[in-house]
Order: C-alpha cells, then structure tokens, then sequence
C-alpha cells in the first residue's frame, strides 16, 4: 500500500518533470542569462521563500558561494532566510510581512537580482521583497507554481517568471529544486562552455 503511494509519488513528480522541461526551459534560460549577467557586472543575488522555498534559498546560495560542479570564484549570493536576529527582530517588532523586504531595502542595490520562491505566488512577506527589489531597479527571477497568485501580476517582461504548471506544493517544489540545479549550471556553462560536460 505504501509502497504504491510511494511509486506514484515518484512517477508523478517524474511526469511533470518531463511535461515542465519543455515549458520552463525558455525562462530557466532567461534567468540565466539575467543572472550571469549581474555577476559579470558586479552584482549579487538575494533570495527569499519560506518553509522548503526557504531551504531552496539557502540550497542555491550555498552552490554560488561554495561550487555546484566545478571549481570557480565565490560566486555573490545570499539567502535572506538565515538570520534568525533579523527574522525575528522584524518579525516581532513590524510584521512577518516585513522580514525579506527589510534585507532588500538594505542590501539590494540597483541591478542586483531577487530570487523570489513561492509555490502559491502569494506569500505576503515574498511580494513585499519584490515591490521593494523593483523599488531599488533590481531585476526579478520568481519561481512560483499554481498560476503564479499575486507575484504574476507584479512582474514585467524585464523580468523572469519560472512557473510550475501544477497546483501541489511538493511537487512544485521538486520542480523548484531541479531548476535551481538548472541555474547553478547555466552560470557555471556560461563562465566556461560546455566543454567537459554531461
Ligand atoms: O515545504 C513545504 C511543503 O512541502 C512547506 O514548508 C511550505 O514551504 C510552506 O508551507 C510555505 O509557507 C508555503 O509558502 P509558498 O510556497 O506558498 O510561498
Ligand atoms: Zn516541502
């Protein structure tokens, strides 16, 4: 019985791999590309999400700063989820709303990039760090699922929507996760080619 959960689980999470590559891979592309060229000039990535969108952030800083698959430069990003202090600092004496778009109001500067994760699009403390990113002309890579909610609304076409076509958060997730390994290749191919690869 479980085990038949389990394969289904896996079979469907493969299912929609399969049916989001076709999909995604032209703005997965996109964010690369505005991606690596904000590192080139200088900038860095900031990242936020809550629950498992917070691990993800904290996932695809650790892969830029340390290394994804081959050895290179630190690499600036930064994932706003860890600092309990600030969290709670902002949490408890503004609102949980606050606690992303506070770190953007002090770290982001213009041409950085915002990587905003949420599965629902509707997470308010994610929206509030995109109106404050767009605020300081940053640039907005959003990896959402379920349509896209709020943060659908809030982007333009000088930034990049990732969106899961599927309405259940652990598998939106898991298409999350195989995206931001997609990233993390995409800036290590366009630092030094394919050569070597796959
Ligand atoms: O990982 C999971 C569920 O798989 C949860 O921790 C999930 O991330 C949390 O419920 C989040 O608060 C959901 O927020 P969002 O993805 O809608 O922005
Ligand atoms: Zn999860």
């Amino acid at each position: 019985m479980i085990n038949e959960r389990i394969q289904t689980q896996f079979r469907q999470s493969a299912e929609l791999k399969m049916q989001a590559a076709e999909q995604l891979a032209q703005p997965i592309s996109q964010a690369v590309e505005l991606m690596f060229l904000a590192l080139s000039n200088g900038n860095k990535i900031l990242a936020c999400g809550n629950g498992g969108s917070a691990a993800d952030c904290q996932h695809f800083a650790a892969e830029l700063v340390g290394r994804f698959e081959r050895e290179r430069l630190p690499l600036p990003a930064l994932a706003l989820t860890t600092d309990t202090s600030i969290l709670t600092a902002v949490g408890n004496d503004y609102s949980f709303r606050d606690v992303f778009s506070k770190q953007v109001q002090a770290f982001g500067q213009s041409g950085d990039v915002l990587l905003a994760l949420s599965t629902s699009g509707n997470s308010a403390n994610v929206v509030a760090a995109i109106e404050a990113a767009l605020e300081r002309d940053m640039r907005i890579v959003a990896l959402t699922g379920k349509g896209g909610g709020v943060i659908a609304e809030l982007l333009s076409e000088t930034d990049v929507h990732i969106c899961v076509p599927h309405d259940r958060t652990a598998r939106i997730q898991e298409v999350h996760a195989l995206t931001i390994h997609c990233l993390c290749d995409g800036i290590d191919v366009a630092l030094f080619g394919e050569e070597g690869d796959e």
